[in-house]
């Protein structure tokens, strides 16, 4: 502990924060820190009182004298101190003394007090340890704003400067680095436990401070039982214990003050003595400068003086170092004392926890507006920056400017020049222009006459040419040559429908899905709005889609089975599906469905208007027409279900209560049936307008708008087909299946809500799932995924049970529609690809036992 805390101990006395040991040599120490006392106020040094001393600027300031480090464990180099800002700086600082200023900063007296206390600064928070009046240590925590935390730790880099000119100052700290590098120096905070430490855990305890732990670690480390928790500890011991204990601690301090007293006697002599060698060691330099007789022997003596000399000063140095030890454990002794007679201990480490809450507290708040300063900073530099760019901008723009009008000036200077002399010669050129016009017209006059003149002799020409190719004319066709050419087309023509035939039986062979596109004309609004129409028919069965403003610029072509331009009737269209028809008859199933975005046709295509009906009829008559052809020999039974699906449910729309749950099931041999599910007999062509009738009737019910119905559901007629040949008793079981599906744009629209959203979902669950299955049938995959919508598991059989199918794809021409169409002919190009394989008979012998009744009327 310090010299003059343990004097004023001893003597009685106290003499503010640093107490005087009234021995004659520190005499004028006590009075100095009497001139300290006045500033530095009842407990110790506050920046505040510092502050005000230099604001009023009269009397003399008093300041710590520091040895600070930026980095703890580089305590013992204290020459470096750079300052770079606050943030992360962790200072740990080591009083040795202080040194009283004047009003313009000179020190005029300095304190040294080795290992007097420490300081640290973090950020806001400046923490001092100082020994208060009656000897104890005490912490002394200020928070302080940011600006106030610069200013002290500039104002400690300046003590520093200035301790470290002052010559007392620097032999302090040399004693200190010393006492440093041999491990001899005691932690402040630790004298309590008296442990003297090492180096290393000296280092270790500062950067533990330095961390912010809180204040007194054990010697291993581990953090020390706060102080309140050991008063309590102590106070449920019994009185007795706590008498023993004074006693021993008295018994000890008693020991160590005398072992102390005794070292301050020797070093006093040590240093009288040193003080004495020195005195006879100058004497003899000087005489052995002198030179004389008697040199020699003088220079050996002072030799050997010198060598003495050294002797006692380490004797010295190494009493000191002993001495502060003892001080150090007296120190301890002394706490531990006091922490007996008072909770002092507990109310400062709680002081100092509180403290050190709020200064973590404030430390966020620092932190924060260190990053809006920064942020601030940086903003402003990038001001600067910019201004600057702008100020050389607008220079250079400024010179170009004046390069500009300077050029202008000239050229207007030129040009009025140019102009001047322009008129002359412009007066020339229309003179000259004037002449070759009249020379023209006189040419063009000349010309005039010898069109004439032709043209008379053409007019007698003509009659006679045209009377000589007529009769050319006649005699080739008359000649043989006329009738071979003739020949040579009808023969081309044959070829193509021959080519046709086997392209169409290959397609039959491969099972192939044959796919028909049919585009749809521009209608009302489109027209109006003067919509792009984005459709070309390059080729027959050809289709290009344009872009949406009629460029070719991302035209696509298609080809397909068939394709049919908006001029296309419904006749034209069936055509091209009745030879198909003959194989229901036959025993064959036989899906067509059509598919595109709403709005595109589809219901046009396969239902029509009723004086234009579409597929649907068509093919029934022509079902009717055909089993009529084939005479008596043949009995024929046609029954039409109709089927809608709609939110992933399956409904009979030839009943009027249509809440009954229906379900598709998969036969055995591959058929899909749905139980439960209404078939009325179709006796003639006309039945299945009725039947259909009927149907839109009840899907009409379920629906507010029908229309809007329509689009939102997938509608399939089913015929079946039973035809019995008497004479050779074989029955053909064949389907037809018509299906009108929702609008495929629907997929993947997801703005919809509610009842919308669901209908949407279901729409788009069963069209991915169908473009799914003819994924996984086009590359014919083992598994293909019918199960997963209620659509393709009723389309099951036609799309995977050996039936034929035809898929006609819809298209609006509008270019308001180009991304939905060629997302259905990417669709249907796929589809195209599918090969379902040859398409399987369904023939019985009648009379062998075959279910016959498989309508219901
Ligand atoms: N080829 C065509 N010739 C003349 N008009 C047509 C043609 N195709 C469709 N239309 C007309 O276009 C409109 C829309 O056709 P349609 O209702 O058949 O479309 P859709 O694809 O079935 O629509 P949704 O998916 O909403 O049921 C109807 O007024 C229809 O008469």
């Amino acid at each position: 502990m310090t010299e003059g805390a343990m004097m004023a101990d001893e003597g009685g006395e106290e003499s503010g924060p640093f107490a005087s040991n009234g021995n004659k040599k520190t005499e004028d120490h006590d009075e100095e820190l009497e001139s300290i006392k006045r500033v530095t106020g009842e407990d110790g040094v506050s920046y505040e009182t510092l502050e005000d001393a230099e604001a009023g600027n009269k009397i003399q300031a008093v300041c710590p004298m520091v040895v600070a480090s930026r980095e703890v464990k580089e305590k013992k180099k204290v020459i470096s101190f750079t300052t770079t800002g606050l943030k992360d700086v962790y200072l740990w600082i080591d009083i040795f003394g202080f040194a009283v200023l004047d009003s313009h900063g000179k020190v005029t007296r300095s304190v040294p007090y080795p290992m007097l206390a420490s300081w640290m600064i973090d950020n806001d928070l400046f923490q001092v340890q100082l020994v208060n009046k009656k000897g104890k240590q005490k912490v002394y925590t200020y928070l302080t704003g940011y600006h106030t935390a610069v200013k002290i730790k500039n104002r400690l880099w300046e003590y520093i400067d200035l301790y470290l000119k002052h010559p007392k100052a620097v032999e302090a700290l040399q004693s200190f680095c010393q006492a440093i590098e041999e491990g001899n120096v005691v932690s402040t905070d630790l004298l309590k436990e008296g442990i003297p430490l090492d180096k290393e855990a000296f280092i270790d305890e500062s950067l533990t401070k330095a961390k912010k732990i809180p204040l007194g670690t054990n010697k291993d480390g581990t953090p020390k039982k706060p102080a309140k928790a050991k008063a309590a500890a102590t106070s449920s011991k019994s009185p007795s214990k706590d008498t023993q204990n004074l006693a021993r601690a008295e018994a000890e301090l008693r020991t160590l003050r005398e072992a102390l007293q005794k070292a301050l006697e020797e070093r006093d002599e040590a240093k009288e003595k040193c003080e004495g060698l020195d005195a006879q060691l100058e004497l003899l330099q000087l005489e052995s400068k002198g030179g004389g007789d008697g040199g020699e022997g003088a220079s050996a003596k002072a030799k050997q003086l010198e060598e003495e000399a050294k002797q006692l000063k380490e004797d010295l140095e190494f009493s000191v170092r002993e001495r502060d030890n003892l001080s150090k454990q007296l120190e301890n002794a002394m706490e531990r004392m006091q922490s007996m007679e008072s909770g002092d201990a507990g109310n400062t480490q709680q002081e100092v926890l509180h403290y050190q809450q709020e200064a973590q507290q404030l430390a966020a708040l620092m932190e924060e507006q260190h990053s809006i300063i920064d942020d601030l900073v940086k903003a402003k530099s990038d001001l600067e920056e910019q201004v600057a760019q702008e100020k050389g901008g607008r220079q250079q723009a400024e010179a170009i400017a004046e390069a500009a009008t300077n050029e202008a000036a000239s050229a207007i200077a030129e040009a009025q020049a140019a102009g001047e002399q322009m008129q002359g010669e412009q007066m020339q050129v229309v003179a000259l222009g004037a002449g070759a016009i009249l020379e023209g017209c006189e040419g063009l006059r000349r010309d005039l006459a010898t069109v004439r003149s032709e043209a008379e002799a053409l007019s007698t020409a003509v009659p006679l040419m045209s009377a000589f190719a007529l009769r050319q004319l006649s005699d080739f066709m008359a000649s043989g040559a006329f009738a071979s050419m003739r020949d040579a087309m009808e023969r081309y023509k044959r070829e193509c429908k021959l080519r046709k035939q086997l392209y169409n039986q290959l397609i039959e062979l491969r099972g192939n899905i044959r796919v028909f596109c049919r585009v749809r004309p521009l209608f009302g609004k489109e027209i109006e709005e003067e919509e792009e129409d984005v459709t070309r028919f390059p080729e027959e069965d050809e289709i290009t889609v344009l872009a949406s403003d009629g460029s070719y610029s991302r035209a696509k072509t298609y080809e397909f089975d068939k394709v049919f331009g908006p001029d296309s009737s419904q006749t034209v269209v069936f055509q091209e599906v009745a030879p198909l028809i003959a194989s229901v008859l036959d025993g064959y199933n036989f899906c067509i469905f059509a598919y595109g975005q709403t709005g595109s046709g589809k219901t046009h295509t396969m239902e029509g208007p009723r004086d234009d009906p579409g597929v649907n009829t068509r093919a029934i008559a022509e079902l009717f027409r055909l089993a009529e052809e084939r005479g008596e020999d043949y009995e024929i039974n046609v029954s039409a279900s109709v089927l809608e699906i709609y939110n992933e449910q399956l409904r009979d729309l030839l009943v009027r209560d249509n809440s009954k749950k229906l379900e598709a099931k998969l036969a055995k041999d591959g058929s899909v049936h749905v139980p439960g599910l209404t078939a009325m007999k179709v006796g003639t062509p006309q039945d299945i307008v009725k039947v259909m009738e009927v149907a839109s009737k009840n899907r009409a019910v379920s629906a507010t708008n029908m229309n809007e119905h329509s689009s939102r559901s997938h509608a399939m007629l089913s015929v079946s087909v039973m035809c019995r040949n008497r004479i050779s008793k074989q029955e053909h079981r064949g389907k037809l299946h018509l299906v009108d599906l929702a609008g495929s744009e629907r997929v993947g629209k997801s703005e919809a809500t509610g009842a919308r959203l669901k209908e949407a979902q279901a729409i788009n669950k069963s069209l991915s799932s169908l473009g799914d299955v003819i994924q996984a049938l086009s590359a014919k995959k083992g598994h293909v995924p019918f199960r997963n919508s209620k659509l393709t598991y009723v389309l099951q059989d036609s799309l995977g049970g050996h039936s034929k199918v035809l898929m006609f794809v819809q298209a609006s021409p509008a270019g308001s529609n180009t991304s939905e169409t060629r997302c259905s002919l990417d669709f249907a190009a796929r589809a195209r690809n599918v090969e379902l394989g040859q398409a399987k008979q369904n023939t019985v012998r009648y009379g062998d036992g075959g279910d016959n009744g498989h309508a219901k009327h």
